[in-house]
């Protein structure tokens, strides 16, 4: 399981550390981290030309102390100084070591050397701001960046890019784009939410000893899946195993039906029963004849493909029962904030989950993680948010993030097939959490298997789940 914290855990398990170590220690532990990782990304450091970009306060130490351990290494460093403070100490350093130091500014822009110096360099290296960083970028930080992306020279994050919200992940202003980030002691909340996820690029993480409390946000792993996947034990039979029902698809769209009882098939369930009309029920027990009709389950999956003929009152009804539910798409129409939803996990897109909220798309894109802990609270639900990293909000609060996706998911139906399968997950005994966990893993893994780098259709995914699960258990 990976771990996000936020700046005051940090803060807090970085304070209670310093106080039993020798002064410098954390800070040399993550430098050489940094180091290290550099000299990797560049196959070498002799020879090569790096570029420190450097803030105020210790995230700038950092990079020096960096700094001072590729030049030592034959590296052709040099310090841009974006402020009038420096972290002495570590710039100190960089000078013992060969490195040299210059300011960023002329009197009017970004001075021509420091044009050259970025334009020459393999790599730049953001010391601009770390967890101590407000959300921007300071003029004369963002025109340094402007010349780095101008030349395509990739920059590197310390700790976290520059510029963006580190507690949230929000992106409301210019920010530094990472070839990859190396944090320090744990994960931050923007190393897995997007938009700021996406501008962390690979982050790798250094362990420099921190001893911290529960974390603020989890990504769950490959074996932490695997620990939650319901496997059948030799005593299961088909009605042990789970049997979901799946009120999806209609007459306008019979597709969503067939899609979604792909990925429901593709569960752990022993059975699955669609409701739904004659002509659609048809179309799905011709595509997959396992199917039956009404009877008892032990989970719903409502609302994918509804389109007009959802029947508001009904799901109501098996929102308030006893089974659980995976609420999609169109069957979101049906939710309120009245009642008990604690069994229920809706399903939405940034669009659905917008007008629930009655706030813009853009702005639940923009907020994801706040939006989807709000919907959370605010309907009693699990919210599993799908985009490219996708956040799940439990409603005690609990959160967790999906980062395997492929933006090749990004197609018609897909939606349908997770739906059907995290209704299957449901039936088969998970929580809503759990379930939105597995089910979010395994239709990426899904993808990536069944794209392996090239376009795929919703079929394609939920044909490609068994072999994903495959995988996964093995
Ligand atoms: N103290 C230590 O021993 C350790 C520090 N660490 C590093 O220290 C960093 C935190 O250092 P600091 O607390 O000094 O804070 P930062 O270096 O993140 O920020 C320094 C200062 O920059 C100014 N600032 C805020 N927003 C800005 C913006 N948008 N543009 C320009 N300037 C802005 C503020 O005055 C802020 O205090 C971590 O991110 C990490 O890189 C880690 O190495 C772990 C050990
Ligand atoms: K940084």
């Amino acid at each position: 399981m990976r771990s996000a914290h936020t700046v005051e855990q940090v803060r807090a398990a970085e304070a209670e550390l310093m106080a039993r170590l020798p002064e410098g220690t954390l800070m040399q532990r993550a430098a050489t981290g940094l180091a290290v990782a550099i000299s990797n990304f560049l196959g070498g450091t002799y020879g090569a030309r790096v570029v420190l970009l450097i803030g105020s306060g210790d995230n700038g130490g950092d990079a020096l102390y960096a700094g001072a351990q590729l030049a030592r290494r034959g590296a052709q460093v040099t310090a841009v100084l974006l402020s009038t403070k420096t972290h002495q100490a570590g710039l100190d350093a960089l000078k013992t070591a060969g490195g040299q130091a210059i300011p960023a500014a002329a009197s009017a822009g970004v001075s021509g050397g420091v044009v050259r110096e970025i334009a020459g360099a393999d790599v730049v290296v953001d010391g601009i701001v770390g967890i101590g960083g407000r959300p921007g970028l300071r003029p004369e930080a963002l025109a340094v960046v402007q010349v780095a992306e101008e030349y395509g020279v990739p920059i590197v994050a310390v700790d976290t890019p520059s510029g963006v919200d580190v507690d949230t992940g929000e992106t409301p202003e210019p920010h530094v784009n990472a070839a990859f980030t190396v944090t320090f002691g744990t994960h931050k909340i923007c190393h897995f939410v997007d938009p700021a996820a996406t501008a962390c690029g690979p982050v790798h993480l250094v362990d420099i000893g921190l001893d911290l409390p529960p974390a603020e946000v989890q990504a769950l792993q490959a074996a932490d899946i695997k620990a939650l996947y319901p496997v059948p034990r030799g005593e299961s039979d088909k009605y042990s195993r789970g049997v979901v029902g799946l009120m999806v698809g209609s007459t306008q769209y019979p597709g969503a039906a067939v899609i979604a009882t792909a990925g429901a098939l593709a569960g752990p369930v022993g059975m699955v029963r669609y409701i739904g009309p004659d002509a659609v029920a048809s179309a799905v027990r011709e595509a997959h004849p396992e199917v039956v009709g009404d009877g008892r389950v032990q989970a719903w999956t409502i609302g994918s493909g509804l389109g007009d003929e959802l029947d508001i009152p009904r799901i109501r009804e098996l929102l308030d029962a006893e089974e659980p539910v995976v609420l999609d798409a169109d069957g979101l129409k049906a939710l309120d904030d009245a009642g008990d939803h604690v069994d229920v996990l809706i399903t939405p897109h940034a669009g659905e989950l917008s007008r629930l909220l009655g706030v813009d798309r853009a702005t639940v894109e923009a907020e994801r993680l706040k939006y989807a802990r709000l919907a959370a609270e605010r309907f009693d639900v699990t919210v599993l948010l799908k985009g490219a990293t996708t956040v799940i909000a439990s409603p005690d609060g609990e959160v967790r993030v999906n980062t395997n996706a492929t933006p090749w998911l990004a197609t018609a139906g897909a939606g349908d097939v997770l739906a059907g399968l995290c209704g299957a997950l449901l039936a088969g005994g998970l929580t809503p959490l759990d379930a939105a966990s597995v089910g979010a893993y395994l239709h990426a893994a899904a993808a990536n298997l069944a794209s392996d780098g090239a376009p795929i259709t919703a079929i394609t995914v939920a044909q490609a789940l068994p072999e994903a699960t495959r995988r996964l258990l093995s």
